[in-house]
């Protein structure tokens, strides 16, 4: 550990001043699910437009139906559970049918004194009428209509009417920039009056691996050799995280042949992932490769335990993470310092994991002067370390729901509370 080794918050602070939200472009709603609005956006119109139905049943006059008021109170026999009443209330409202309003088809009648005309859920209250009675609560016969008032309860104007502009006024905004769209936003959106949305535009990610070792998945190693799976995961992370991902495979520790796949990598891209070759042996040659490209160093090594040697510099426009190639290494590498970037130049206000304070299952073994970054799971409201914390193990990484930052030191014994970035909402994948 060399006084060059930066904390992760130092680390991560020259990460994201090396990251701003990428430019906007024009998407079409059905596309833009996941993307970071770049504009505001404001209602073209009120929603809803006019003063609708929210019940089938009857357009009505409040007036009519309450006693004393004009309407023909037919028959004066509320129940009154049997005794003799004084002052009987009536039970019924009779009134003349005119008519029709149905979704879709708005009708230009009047609803006169004493009228009601039919109306759907949806459909806009014709003129006159400023109220509705649900079917349920009349009998019809013909033309004639009796309102069962004991069922139809105190009806008063705006009784089942939804207001035009209730749900919001034409010009107000409805999606401020920096909004990450679901589905219900874009159902706004379009509501409203929009058909697509300035969002920005994903990060471009290219994934390269290195070292003799490896061998493309789906082949069996042969001595000495090793799957390359960390080209999979991060290609994988990466398109997790928004970003699109252009995967180019694997190449050996030869460093002419490094300076060309890191070089191609570059171009065009926002970010390159590479994983291996970033330790001090004489066959790492991925740092070496960069600065003979020219790149500018932006720092080293971390503070961190899995991914020490976890380098960042700039190539021309890319962003290059150089991620220590142990498994455990590359992975958390990537959510600590390459994801947080790649949120960042996708236009997301929140760019970390949310922190979650937790209590530890069992003990958490502590990485000297490093934050140990023990990868976890959340049984029963819970951090339990995964039964492996070493970092070359790919067991390490099976069902990781946390990474506990465990503060450089001794450790943590169990019960102890730790800060943990939730990777996963159990139950909700
Ligand atoms: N003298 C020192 N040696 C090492 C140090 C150090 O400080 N001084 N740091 C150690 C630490 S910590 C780590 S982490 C590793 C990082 O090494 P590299 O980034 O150079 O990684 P490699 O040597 O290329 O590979 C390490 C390990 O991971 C396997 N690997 C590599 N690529 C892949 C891949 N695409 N898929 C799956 N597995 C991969 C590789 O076979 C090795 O087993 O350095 C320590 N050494
Ligand atoms: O830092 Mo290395 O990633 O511990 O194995």
């Amino acid at each position: 550990m060399t006084a060059d080794d930066l904390e992760l918050a130092d680390a991560l602070a020259r990460v994201l001043s090396a990251c701003a939200p990428l430019p906007g472009e024009r998407r079409a709603l059905p596309t833009a699910r996941g993307r970071v609005l770049a504009e505001a956006l404001h209602a073209r119109w009120a929603m809803p437009g006019a003063d609708v139905s929210t019940m089938d049943g009857w357009a009505v006059r409040a007036a009519d139906l309450s006693p004393g008021t004009g309407g023909d109170m037919s028959s004066g026999t509320a129940s009154t559970g049997g005794r003799p009443d004084l002052y009987p209330e009536p039970a019924e409202v009779e009134l003349a049918v005119v008519g029709e309003s149905a979704a879709g088809h708005p009708s230009a009648a009047v609803v006169g004194p004493g009228q009601a005309m039919r109306i759907s859920t949806g459909a806009v209250l014709p003129p006159g009428a400023d109220a509705v009675v649900a079917q349920e609560d009349v009998r019809r016969q013909g033309e004639r209509l009796w309102i069962d008032l004991t069922r139809a309860g105190a009806v008063r104007p705006g009784h089942f009417v939804r207001r035009a502009g209730s749900d919001l006024a034409a010009g107000v905004e409805i999606l401020s920039p920096g909004t990450a769209l679901r589905p219900g936003d874009l159902a706004l959106a379009a509501g409203a009056g929009h058909a697509d949305v300035l969002v920005h535009r994903p990060p471009r990610v290219a994934v390269l691996c290195t070292g003799d070792e490896l061998v493309d998945i789906g082949c069996p190693p042969g001595h000495g050799q090793v799957v390359s799976s960390n080209g999979l995961m991060l290609a994988l992370q990466a398109e997790a995280a928004g970003a699109e991902v252009r995967d180019l495979g694997r190449v050996g520790d030869e460093p002419e042949a490094l300076r060309r796949a890191l070089a191609d990598a570059a171009a065009g891209a926002d970010v390159v992932l590479v994983s291996g070759g970033i330790s001090v042996g004489d066959h790492d040659l991925v740092w070496p490769a960069l600065l003979a490209l020219g790149a500018e160093p932006l720092f080293r090594r971390v503070r961190l335990r899995p991914g020490r040697p976890l380098a960042f510099a700039r190539l021309g426009d890319a962003r290059v993470f150089a991620l220590p190639g142990n498994p455990a290494s590359t992975y958390v590498g990537f959510e600590l310092f390459a994801r947080p970037a790649l949120r960042r130049l996708a236009g997301h206000a929140q760019v970390e994991r949310p922190r979650r304070r937790v209590v530890l299952a069992a003990p958490a073994e502590g990485a000297g002067r490093r934050t140990h970054c023990v990868r976890a799971r959340l049984v029963d409201g819970r951090a339990e370390p995964l039964p492996s914390q070493v970092s070359g193990a790919l067991t390490s990484l099976r069902g990781c729901d946390l990474l506990i930052l465990v503060p450089p030191g001794p450790g943590l014994p169990a019960g102890a509370e730790a800060d943990a970035l939730v990777l996963t909402d159990p139950g909700s994948e």
